[in-house]
């Protein structure tokens, strides 16, 4: 039997947003040979939790703990993960269908299995009883993955985790897609695991399927750590709160209006659905049309207000806050800035006039620093290959010298490209894709009547726009899942070179089919119908804030032309 997990003041920070918190401060000890429920609203934490316990998010704070031994490791000059708890863990991610990276079922399991170095007996035995666990024919071992169904590729994921016959499980939302023969077996695997003595700790909003199995239950809200109480007396006194929260505040109402005796302290707690139908309907016929739809609208926007905290306190760092620096400026002020600025740096020929243009877009650049952050890595990536570049630009081999001349002509050239790059980066969390969509359409809708399409043209720049920022997500997605499946002790978002090739693959195929579904959508919202009518919804307007971006980037514009 393997020890506990204890989580001590876990904190866990945005990584491109390090002053918002995912988690605070959170104190749990989830038992081995228990099944843990993480319960909570969307957005909650959920998924953060598992994922940090999981090694796949770096802790700001705190500490995890596997037993006596620490999840982190800090010997040696970068933190790694313990590997003897990377090993016995398995998570199976909230997408988990979607994670193949092998063109059959049967060489999904052996990429799972490899880093355990078992025989070929054992993993056939291990395949074949993993299968027949999740109710998967095994016919479907020469299948390619993606070609199963929705339902098939989640049985899947949990045979791929079985087979490795994790201590822990760490599972997030497993219901989600499976049918009722899936469940079962689902809570039936669980059951067993349990029997072993082993532990898992399950995200889920399925407690009708999952609480009677549940030995603790943790509330999580707003990141933090809300309740957590044994699973019986949870479902004691919240189950009816959790399951009906909606009924819950109709029945509240009711009560106070009247329509309801109020709550006794020895009677039931809830009464009966036909019971609570038959004083709805009551409450209707007495009540005049509009006022039971206003007090009906109340009771909906109520309950899907989070309930109040009683624990941790949330602070509102960790609450989402509106993206409304998208909605801040006219997107056509900031592309017409953003085009005087990069074409004038592109006619810099010397280095006076680059260093005016760096000093410039500087002044540009240090307002928006956190949304320059994201692309730090990258900034560095691109500046490490302009010095490698100029260095074999300079080098001579017969006889050995080096030449500056090539050498500060190619940085010149790459270090102009940079900055343009640089004041690129900000653009996309400056703006969203319907405003850009809306600012093409406004500035030539016009040119409509020469028929020039330019309603489609700013419908696919528009979602080529939405695509970019995709990508970046979806290889990150690729990343934790060959992270978690390939046993990596590396920290979270650094792959190493070997699981590189096996994530690059899938990736790419999971671009086409995000490509395949663009096509769709460009379809689907009108572009081979000429009579689709543009986004009129929205009226953009200049602001004095637009026309200062104008002028700043004009003057810049001016002055580089000057030294040029
Ligand atoms: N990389 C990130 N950058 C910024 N915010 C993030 C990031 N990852 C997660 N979040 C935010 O953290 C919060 C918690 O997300 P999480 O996925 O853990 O919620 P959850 O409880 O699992 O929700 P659900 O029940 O919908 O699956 C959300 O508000 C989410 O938007």
């Amino acid at each position: 039997m393997v020890g506990d997990w204890k989580l001590n003041q876990a904190t866990v920070v945005a990584q491109n947003e390090r002053e918002k918190q995912l988690l605070s401060g959170i104190n749990l000890t989830f038992r081995s040979g228990a099944i843990t429920l993480l319960v909570g609203h969307n957005g909650s934490g959920k998924s953060t939790l598992l994922e940090t316990i999981a090694g796949l998010r770096r802790l700001h704070s705190g500490s995890i703990e596997q037993g006596n031994e620490s999840l982190w490791t800090s010997e040696g000059r970068k933190p790694r993960l313990n590997k003897t708890i990377v090993m016995n863990t398995g998570i199976a991610l909230q997408q988990s269908e979607s994670q193949w990276f092998a063109s059959t079922v049967r060489e999904e399991f052996d990429y799972s299995l490899k880093p355990y170095g078992i025989t070929s007996e054992e993993r056939e035995k291990r395949i074949i009883s993993a299968m027949e666990q999740a109710g998967l024919p095994l016919e479907l071992l020469e299948r390619d993955p993606w070609t199963l169904s929705g339902g098939q590729q989640r049985r899947l994921a949990i045979a791929c985790l079985l087979a490795c016959e994790p201590q822990w499980l760490l599972l997030d939302e497993p219901t989600a897609g499976l049918d009722a023969d899936g469940i079962r077996r689902l809570c039936a695997m669980l059951d067993a695991h349990r029997a072993a003595g082993r532990g898992a700790v399950v995200a889920t909003h399925d407690l009708d399927a999952l609480l009677p199995l549940a030995d603790e239950v943790a509330v999580i809200d707003g990141g933090s750590v809300r309740e957590a109480a044994p699973a019986a007396s949870w479902a004691a006194a919240h189950a009816h709160d959790a399951a009906a929260p909606q009924a819950q505040r109709a029945l509240a109402q009711l009560r106070a209006a009247g329509f309801a005796p109020p709550a006794e302290p020895s009677g039931a707690p809830w009464p009966a659905p036909r019971e609570l139908a038959a004083l709805l309907a009551a409450q209707r016929a007495a009540t005049p049309v509009q006022a039971a739809a206003a007090q009906t609208a109340a009771a909906c926007t109520a309950a899907t207000e989070p309930p109040p905290i009683s624990a941790a306190p949330i602070t509102t760092t960790t609450l989402a806050q509106p993206n409304r620096l998208a909605s801040r400026f006219d997107p056509r002020a900031l592309i017409a800035a953003y085009l005087l600025l990069a074409t004038t740096i592109l006619l810099q020929h010397s280095w006076a006039g680059l260093a005016v243009a760096a000093a410039l877009s500087a002044a540009a650049l240090i307002p928006l620093w956190e949304q320059i952050r994201p692309w730090l890595k990258a900034i560095r990536a691109y500046i490490i290959m302009i010095a490698i570049i100029a260095i074999i630009a300079g080098l001579h081999f017969n006889p050995v010298s080096f030449d500056w001349a090539p050498a500060m002509q190619n940085l010149q050239r790459f270090s102009g490209l940079l900055l343009v790059m640089m004041l690129g980066m900000p653009l996309m969390a400056l703006v969203t894709p319907l405003r850009v969509q809306r600012s093409l359409e406004q500035t030539f809708g016009w040119l409509n009547r020469f028929k020039v399409p330019v309603t489609q043209v700013a419908l696919t720049v528009t979602l080529i726009f939405r695509f970019i920022p995709l990508l970046a997500d979806e290889w990150e997605r690729y990343v934790k899942i060959a992270h978690a499946r390939g046993k990596a002790t590396t920290a979270s978002r650094s792959l190493p070179f070997r699981m590189l090739l096996p994530a690059m693959v899938p990736y790419i195929r999971s671009l086409l089919r995000m490509a395949e579904q663009m096509a769709d959508a460009l379809e689907a919202r009108g572009i081979g119908h000429p009579a689709a009518k543009p986004t009129q919804g929205l009226r953009l307007r200049f602001s004095r804030e637009d026309m200062l971006i104008v002028i700043f980037a004009a003057t810049a514009a001016a002055i580089l032309i000057f030294i040029r």
